[in-house]
């Protein structure tokens, strides 16, 4: 990255000393003087000048003009997409939707396209496509809770005025640990509450039912990292069954042995989503740890590998999580910083698995916090800037890889369970950043996520802070409302240099696995989280409506919140499913499993062994197999 930026130092001094030469030599023309002293260091100026500054100068003329054109026609993969390039408003004016830098200076100009450049082109620092997507917003609400019938149902009612169907899925922690519903005391209470429970394939149907998991306008996200595997492998049989199904009612027959791999190999090319599955962030930010490390980077290689040899192209294999961190305490340099540092070690640990970049980073996906601290404003510029380069640059990596693509969730530890309705004020302002640096999706937290899971109502107005964003703010009709400022410019060197930094501290320790071995990144994440309270506490960190501009009513404060919880119906209801499936599977199930934990044990792909078990049996009896051949997670103190 460094060199990179010294790199654009001496080409910005190169283009600049040339035009200067240039203009002087002009100058001598006009006058009829002697021109072979400039000649001479205009000839050495030119030689300095490298291939690469002259391919990005000589095509910004061209690009520039198509951009002051009506429309642009673009390619992303094999689409080819017309757009135009201007906005009306209603007092008539004509918006940009991409404003242009004004610079006149070839120096100025190289800075900007080496360090910026326009959405859409490396290093991709103000977006990785050259505009927003029409048809689709980036809005991915968060939801989850009792069973999968309740939640299908939340999910129906989100998605019902957008023919996008962008799901993300919260679980119970039952199935966040991997395990079944149970009677027993400690699991019991937990089933179905502050997200869904789904122990088998056929929670896993009954969750996604009436959704075509096959279309391209339905993306599915599942937040799930210890028994990420089996949920996937529940998720891609749903999807994989809802075409043999649309295939017999079609045809009115079963398929043929070929018309059933065809349509399976036809499936898995088509999904669209995202399964969290980061487990270096649950081990530094969170804790829904269940297997060794080891045994989890592996299952999380073998994915990938099935991926490949799948062609699931449409699918993230994770979503590399900075939110957790920053929800743990993190700030958000430490947040982006040990976030990319994750990524990298997943190429890295990929990479030594044999397989090949660009067959595996455009599976790679993103996620972060937004809170309210003045770094958010450029995360996802810092964050694109530094992968695209190092793709390039260091991995040899095409285009496609190169392009960091990200998932915002609003800050969940900004709001405040005092004055709850400001909130929506912190949530707006957090989004306005997303949106104005081109997340490709947005989660907007309910202003009562303080105190409960949100209610159909407050939900409703979290959507809406996004679309009145998207669809009434007017600047929105501009996509590139942070490029050319000065203090964001200030700001994204300032957060790369930390990043950097903070990138050769987890170096020392002996990488982000070493590092975790002696606690560094909880530690760091508690300390910085201890000085976020004690500001708090102290009142030199102002908060609205906790610290400051208390309500003098405060009673008036204290509203009925109705706080979700499943139902004692759906609990049993949940046993009894459970049970049946049991019942119905109970031969193969102990075939299945012996299978998995053999092909575990010997070193086999398991992914591919894992989507025939996930058939016939449920989490808890796939998480148990592999706590016998995988071990289980301990943490260390
Ligand atoms: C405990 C709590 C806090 C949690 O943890 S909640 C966690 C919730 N997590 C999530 O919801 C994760 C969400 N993640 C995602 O949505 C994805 O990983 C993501 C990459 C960030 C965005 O994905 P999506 O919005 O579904 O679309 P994409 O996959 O980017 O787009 C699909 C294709 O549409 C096309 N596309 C997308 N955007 C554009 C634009 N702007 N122009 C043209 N074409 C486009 C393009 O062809 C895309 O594929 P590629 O060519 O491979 O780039």
């Amino acid at each position: 990255m460094r060199r990179y930026h010294e790199r654009t130092r001496t080409q910005v001094e190169a283009v600049r000393k040339r035009a200067q030469l240039r203009a002087v030599r002009d100058a001598l023309v006009a006058e009829n003087a002697a021109t072979e002293d400039v000649d001479r260091l205009l000839e050495k100026a030119d030689a300095e000048v490298d291939s690469e500054t002259t391919a990005l100068l000589e095509s910004w003329d061209e690009l520039a003009e198509q951009y002051r054109g009506d429309e642009l026609v673009f390619r992303v993969r094999d689409k080819e997409i017309r757009t135009s390039l201007w906005r009306d408003t209603l007092s008539g004016s004509r918006i940009p939707r991409v404003a242009l830098p004004r610079y006149t200076e070839p120096g100025e100009l190289l800075s900007f396209l080496r360090r910026e450049h326009l959405p859409g082109y490396f290093p991709f620092t103000a977006g990785v496509f050259p505009f927003k997507r029409e048809g689709e917003d980036p809005a991915r609400m968060f939801a989850g809770e009792g069973d999968a019938f309740r939640t299908n149902r939340r999910f129906k009612y989100l998605s019902s005025d957008s023919e996008a169907k962008r799901l993300s899925t919260a679980f119970d922690s039952v199935t966040l640990y991997g395990w079944d519903p149970d009677t027993r005391p400690d699991i019991y209470g937990k089933v179905g509450t502050s997200g869904v429970s789904i122990a088998t394939l056929d929670d896993m149907k009954a969750l996604y039912d009436g959704f075509d998991l096959t279309a391209p306008t339905t993306s599915v996200s599942m937040t799930i990292n210890g028994p990420a595997p089996t949920i996937l492998a529940f998720f891609l049989n749903t999807a994989i069954d809802q075409r043999m199904d649309a295939f017999r009612e079609e045809h009115g027959r079963e398929p043929t042995e070929e018309e059933a791999a065809e349509l399976r190999a036809w499936t898995l090319r088509q999904v669209r989503g995202t399964v969290q599955a980061d487990i270096l962030k649950e081990d530094q930010g969170q804790n829904t740890c269940i297997f060794s490390t080891e045994f989890s980077l592996r299952m999380m290689s073998d994915i990938q590998e099935w991926f490949i040899a799948n062609e699931v192209r449409n699918f993230y294999s994770v979503s590399i999580s900075g939110y957790h961190i920053a929800e743990a305490g993190a700030n958000p340099i430490t947040q982006l910083a040990f976030t990319l540092a994750n990524g990298f070690t997943y190429v890295e640990s990929y990479l030594a698995r044999g397989m090949h970049i660009d067959d595996f980073a455009p599976n790679l996906s993103f996620f972060f916090s937004n809170g309210m601290d003045a770094e958010y404003s450029v995360l996802g510029r810092v964050a694109r800037r530094i992968w695209a380069v190092a793709m390039r640059d260091r991995y040899g990596a095409n285009e496609r890889s190169q392009k960091l693509k990200y998932h915002v969730q609003t800050s969940g530890r900004s709001l405040h369970a005092q004055e709850m309705s400001f909130n929506d004020i912190r949530t707006t302002l957090q989004a306005l950043c997303a949106l104005y640096d081109n997340a490709n999706s947005l989660h907007t937290n309910a202003y009562d996520e303080a105190i409960t899971t949100p209610t159909e109502s407050s939900v409703r107005r979290a959507l809406a802070i996004q679309m009145i964003i998207n669809k009434e703010w007017g600047l929105s009709k501009n996509e590139n409302p942070l490029q050319g400022s000065f203090v964001i410019d200030e700001l994204t060197d300032l957060v790369e240099e930390a990043v950097l930094t903070e990138f050769e501290r987890i170096t020392e320790r002996g990488g982000v696995l070493g590092a975790m071995e002696t606690g560094y990144q909880r530690g760091k994440i508690q300390d910085e989280s201890m000085l976020y309270e004690r500001l708090k506490h102290d009142g030199s960190l102002p908060i609205v409506g906790v610290n400051m501009f208390r309500s003098p009513h405060p009673e008036d404060d204290e509203v009925e919140v109705e706080l979700a919880r499943a139902t004692e119906d759906e609990k049993q209801s949940q046993l009894r499913r459970l049970a049946d499936f049991h019942e119905r599977h109970r031969d193969e199930a102990q075939r299945a499993l012996a299978r998995l934990r053999e092909a575990a044990a010997g070193g086999e792909n398991v992914f591919g062994v894992l989507m025939d078990a996930a058939r016939v049996c449920s989490l808890g009896q796939i998480t148990h197999a592999f706590f016998e051949v995988g071990g289980q997670y301990r943490r260390n103190v």
